[in-house]
Order: structure tokens, then C-alpha cells, then sequence
């Protein structure tokens, strides 16, 4: 897709909510129609987050009471009535128009020390590296250091939560119920210095979705809901919207669970080039890895003193792993055949978060074995 085609396609989207705003608008001719307008809006993103919602609820056989009986907001009705629509459906998760305002963030104080040491753990986990310097400061002044003895559980499962963690030292355990029948508690993952859990009932609003046991003697940093919701929430959620589309079209991750493909979208970066660009040079090193939003590119690689075309890119497909697993320079170039969107990792998080499909990326490299030079 060009730019003249995504431009069309934004507009269309953009324009599909406008004009339901106006006949609606016009429908009901309320009289400050500049508030019905705005409080229209908060309602079309809230009932967004709430389809979100109940897709979360479905991938992780969960339901939060307080939410079950509820339907879909309707829609603003006319000024008169005063109260304007229904505020009463979990106004912290999706009535976002009530916050900010009122958020006096918690400041835990804490030695500049200790300050740099949660900095640096911060910004190892993406969805606070992206912040800004004044809201990362707010979020070190909200965490509070936590202990925990070896077996002591963070985290039961089905419990509402109330913060998020980030390790600071120690080892822990994730286990979960995937049924809500299951007796039997799985072992999914290990938590180490540095990892971050305890995002999504705080995400979605949702009870805990698994169960989180010291290993050993553990340091965590805490991080209250309310400075989460108010800092990082709406941009992780719109980033995992904004991609999961994106990750649905790589075939090499439906193998994955949907927990670790949120944790890729977490991790992504995303780079627009122009029909012609080089994103990838042969013989260079390389530290990302790409998947295909959108476009087509060519690889190219050098025979015999002249450029030979050897595969071509299309949406869902991905390249640059090679250099990645097997620590060799890039082997191939890599050129955009059509204006196209690229989602990058780089290499710590590609080589943290695809663990689980390294298997079929070596399996599929071998596919191009003929064309690599020096394996
Ligand atoms: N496969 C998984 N499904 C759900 N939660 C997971 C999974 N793996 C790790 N977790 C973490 O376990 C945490 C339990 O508490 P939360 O539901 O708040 O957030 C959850 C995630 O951070």
C-alpha cells in the first residue's frame, strides 16, 4: 500500500465515525452540541475498549463480574437529560474521560540510589522505555519495594489486581489454570531481574490471569493501578490493538499463545520506507529482525560480481533472523520493491521473545540454505 492508498484508507475509517456522529448529531439536536459531540467520542473509544475487553475475556477464559451483565454503552442521548449517558460501567477502565484530572500519582520515597536502580529496570520493560522523562520519574516515585521469601505466592490466580511488578532480584514462577474446571496448576514461565508481570488484569480490568510464586528470596518494585492507568494504559492498549492485526498475518507465530504475541507487540517498532530503499545491506551486521506490516520488498544477493534476485517479501512474511541466530553478517540485501511498512524487534528482545518458534525459524532457514554463502 502507498502512502496515497493509506492516506484513503485513514480517511475512510475517520470519516465512517464522523458521519455517524452527525446523523446521530442531527438526530438529536442537542443544544450544546459541542459537549454532546465530545462526550460522543469518549463513548465510540469506550465502547471500543470494551469489544477489547471481552476478546481478552474469551483468549483467557475470563470474566470479571462486575462486567458480565453489562451490554455496550449506548450512545449519548440529547442534553437534556443531565446526566448524558451511563457512567456506570467500570468508569476507571473505560470511562477515560474522568482521568488525569483527578490523579494525584503516589510518591514512596526513596534514596537516589535506588531511584537509579528502578530507572534501570524501567527501561528495560518496553511499555515504560518509551516515556518520557517526567512520566518515568512519576512512575519511579510510585513503586514501592516489595519482599518476598522463597514460596510465598505474589499472585493467586482469580484474585483482582491491584499493582503490577517489576523484578528486581530473585527468581519466580508462573503457573496457571487454563480451564477454570483444571484442578492441575501448568508451569508457563520464569521470571527474572529485569521482567515485568501482573500488566494484564490492570490492562483489561480483569481478575489475575495466572498464579506467581517466589522461587527464591525476591525484591520486586510495585506499581499502583491507578499511576499505571494513568500513565502507561491507553498507549500499551492502543499498541497492542494497533498491531495484533499485523502479528495475525505471520504465520510463523500462530504457534504461539496470545499472552507471548502481546509481548511481541509490546516489543515492536515500526519503520515506513519508500519503493527503492535498501532496509537491509549484505555483508553488514545486523540487530533487528523485521516482519512485513505492508508492501512488498526483494532479497538480493551477490553471485559472481552481479546482484541476483533470490526471494520476494510480502505481508506476514519476515527476514533478518539469520543474522541474529547464527551470528553471521547479513546475507542477503534487502530492498522495497513498493512503498512499504515494516514492525521491527531488535535483537535482545528478538531473541527473548521468539524463544518458542526458534525451532521453525531454524527449520524454515534451512529453506534458503542454497543461498547462504558462508554456512
Ligand atoms: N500465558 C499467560 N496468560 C496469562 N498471564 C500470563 C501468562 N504468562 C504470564 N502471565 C502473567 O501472569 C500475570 C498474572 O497476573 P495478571 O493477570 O495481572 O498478569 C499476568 C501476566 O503478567
Amino acid at each position: 500500500m502507498n502512502n496515497k492508498q493509506r492516506i484513503a484508507k485513514y480517511k475512510e475509517k475517520v470519516n465512517d465515525v464522523i458521519e455517524k456522529m452527525m446523523y446521530e448529531l442531527f438526530k438529536q439536536q442537542p443544544e450544546n452540541y459541542i459537549d454532546w459531540m465530545m462526550e460522543y467520542l469518549e463513548q465510540v473509544k469506550r465502547n471500543s475498549l470494551k469489544s477489547q475487553q471481552a476478546k481478552f475475556e474469551v483468549e483467557y477464559n475470563l470474566s470479571s463480574e462486575e462486567e458480565e451483565n453489562e451490554e455496550v454503552e449506548e450512545l449519548p442521548q440529547p442534553v437534556k437529560n443531565t446526566k448524558g449517558f451511563r457512567s456506570s460501567v467500570s468508569a476507571e477502565v473505560f470511562g477515560m474521560h474522568n482521568k488525569k484530572e483527578n490523579f494525584i500519582p503516589r510518591v514512596i520515597p526513596k534514596t537516589e540510589e535506588q531511584k537509579q536502580q528502578i530507572l534501570e529496570k524501567l527501561m528495560k520493560v518496553f511499555m515504560f522505555s518509551a516515556l518520557g522523562q517526567n512520566e518515568q520519574e512519576i512512575v519511579v516515585n510510585a513503586m514501592e519495594e516489595k519482599h518476598y521469601q522463597k514460596d510465598q505466592w505474589v499472585i493467586n490466580q482469580g484474585d483482582d489486581g491491584g499493582e503490577l511488578y517489576i523484578v528486581f532480584s530473585g527468581e519466580l514462577d508462573c503457573f496457571r489454570r487454563m480451564k477454570a474446571t483444571d484442578t492441575e496448576q501448568k508451569y508457563l514461565k520464569e521470571y527474572k531481574s529485569g521482567d515485568m508481570f501482573g500488566e494484564l488484569s490492570l490492562l483489561y480490568n480483569a481478575p489475575r490471569a495466572a498464579s506467581i510464586q517466589a522461587k527464591r528470596d525476591s525484591i520486586l518494585f510495585a506499581l499502583d493501578r491507578s499511576t499505571f492507568n494513568n500513565i502507561v494504559k491507553d498507549a500499551t492498549i492502543k499498541k497492542r490493538q494497533q498491531y495484533e492485526d499485523v502479528l495475525s498475518k505471520v504465520e510463523l507465530l500462530q504457534s504461539m499463545d496470545t499472552y507471548e504475541k502481546t509481548q511481541i507487540c509490546d516489543g515492536l517498532k515500526e519503520q515506513v520506507y519508500s519503493k527503492g530503499q535498501i532496509i537491509i545491506q549484505e555483508g553488514e551486521e545486523g540487530d533487528k529482525f523485521y516482519m512485513v506490516a505492508d508492501g512488498t520488498l526483494i532479497a538480493y544477493k551477490q553471485n559472481n560480481g552481479s546482484s541476483e534476485q533470490v526471494l520476494r517479501y510480502q505481508t506476514g512474511d519476515y527476514f533478518g533472523e539469520l543474522a541474529l541466530i547464527h551470528k553471521v553478517p547479513r546475507q542477503a540485501t534487502i530492498k522495497a520493491e513498493t512503498d512499504c511498512t515494516v514492525v521491527y524487534l531488535d535483537s535482545n528482545s528478538f531473541l527473548r521473545l521468539l524463544g518458542p518458534v526458534e525451532d521453525i525459524l531454524r527449520r524454515n532457514a534451512a529453506n534458503y540454505k542454497k543461498f547462504i554463502s558462508n554456512q
